[in-house]
């Protein structure tokens, strides 16, 4: 391997995490879902921090939290593709983006189910100080 391939690969590498950041912030600035998921996450991670929670806990909200993002990502890329398709009323058209709207609601349902299991009794405990 020489080291002109090298820096080619290299440069194609972060040409396409550049592609990814420009599809993030798109789908940030265009997506309402995407700004709750986002201002929930970092609540979430406030919180996290207060508490103090154990490293699995992190693990386990922060796979949480990629998921739900990941998920909406991909959400959006769904709904763009169909809108590319058709711009015309069809059933199989809804279908589809309806089922990827599910496919955040089911992980953001499950997420936040997780989330009380983890900081409800800490919630508790520190109102119970005050
Ligand atoms: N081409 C289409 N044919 C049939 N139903 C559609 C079509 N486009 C959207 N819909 C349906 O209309 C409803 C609203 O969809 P729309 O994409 O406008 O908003 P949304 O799903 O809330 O997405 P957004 O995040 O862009 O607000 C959804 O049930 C969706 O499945």
């Amino acid at each position: 391997m020489n080291m002109d391939f090298i820096a080619k690969e290299l440069k194609r590498l972060f040409r396409s995490f550049g592609f990814a950041i420009q599809g993030f912030i798109h789908a940030v600035k265009k997506e309402r879902n995407m700004q709750i998921h986002l201002t929930a996450a970092c609540l979430v991670l406030f919180f996290a921090y207060f508490f103090s929670i154990s490293r699995m806990e992190w693990i386990i909200i922060l796979l949480c939290i990629g998921s739900v993002i990941s998920l909406e990502c991909i959400n959006t890329a769904i709904e763009r593709t169909i809108d590319l398709c058709t711009d015309e009323i069809k059933p199989l058209a809804k279908q589809a983006k309806d089922t990827a709207a599910a496919a955040v609601f089911v992980f953001a349902i499950i997420s936040a189910i997780i989330g009380v299991i983890i900081f409800f009794e800490r919630v508790l405990t520190f109102l119970n100080f005050l």
